[in-house]
């Protein structure tokens, strides 16, 4: 049997609903072999992130050397990278072995407001990392910081959208969940350099939204492992997220994870009717 592989290079999450947790249960409910190279480790749960500890870039690259030179992989997911040493360390690694359906998602804020991108970081992101990017996954604020432009509304997502392109990433997927300008949707827009396409779900109102910018690039990063096109990957990837936050499960006192299960109980009872 032969199983696609996806590698995900990210922050752990102690509190098991976003990062390379997040990452891992995606890739299994999409039936993709997950595997990580952990670039810091943060204490946290739904009240916030209590602790920062980053891994030494020497760590990071000797993880992603352990899959390139043995498993290899059908894709990468970059989520939290927190500085510009370990973006250029994960950058130099992505060249080395030639990986070319990279997902980058620019996580740089959690929920609460901590920092997991350093400032000084941004400029490397932007430089030597998106060039290398398939699709990169900004959501709203974090689109506006790479693109150096405020956003209100889609027509400003679009310019901002072409801006990301320029700036050397093949695919740009702005998700809508900030934009308030739609209070009865969220629109998650895909610029592929040429084409705009639109995916978009009733917007939901619950507080349990931790996660759901690591859940989503990891179904698109899954999808593109099996094969899909960049627009089928997204495609799946909104409905899986549609469905872990709509079936919400109750855990914590704060932001609450979302439901990783979902999609896949929905495929399930389809399948059974
Ligand atoms: N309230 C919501 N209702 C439905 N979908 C949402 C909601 N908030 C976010 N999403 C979806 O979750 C994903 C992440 O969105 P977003 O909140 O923009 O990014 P991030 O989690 O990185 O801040 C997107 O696919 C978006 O469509
Ligand atoms: C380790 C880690 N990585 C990423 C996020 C962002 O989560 P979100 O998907 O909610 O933006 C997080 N809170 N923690």
């Amino acid at each position: 049997m032969t199983i696609a592989r996806a590698l995900t290079v990210a922050g752990s999450d102690s509190g098991g609903g976003a990062g390379i947790q997040a990452d891992l249960k995606t890739f299994q409910e999409l039936d993709v072999f997950g595997m990580t190279a952990l670039t810091a480790v943060t204490a946290q749960n739904t009240l916030g992130v209590h602790g920062i500890y980053p891994l030494t870039v020497e760590a990071v690259q000797k993880q992603m050397d352990a899959i390139g030179e043995d498993i290899g992989t059908d894709a990468v997911k970059t989520g939290m990278l927190f500085n510009s040493d370990i973006i250029r360390g994960v950058a130099e690694k992505l060249m080395q072995y030639k990986w070319e359906k990279v997902v980058v998602d620019p996580v740089m804020i959690a929920k609460g407001g901590s920092v997991l991108l350093l400032e000084e970081a941004v400029r490397a992101l932007r430089e030597v990392l998106m060039p290398l990017a398939l699709v990169i996954t900004p959501n709203v604020p974090e689109a506006e910081l790479i693109a150096g432009k405020s956003i209100h509304g889609l027509d400003d997502r679009k310019e901002a959208a072409r801006i990301l392109a320029d700036l050397g990433a093949k695919n740009v997927v702005m998700k809508g969940g900030h934009d308030e300008s739609n209070p009865n949707e969220v629109i998650d827009l895909l610029y592929d350099g040429r084409d705009f396409y639109e995916f978009s779900s009733p917007r939901q109102e619950t507080r349990h939204t931790h996660g759901t910018g690591c859940t989503f690039a990891a179904a698109v990063t899954a999808e593109l492992a099996k094969g899909r096109t960049v627009v089928q990957a997204v495609e799946v990837a909104k409905q899986f997220i549609q469905a872990a936050i709509e079936d919400t499960i109750q855990l914590g006192q704060g932001h609450g994870p979302t439901n990783h299960w979902a999609y896949r109980r929905r495929q399930a009872a389809g399948a059974g009717r």
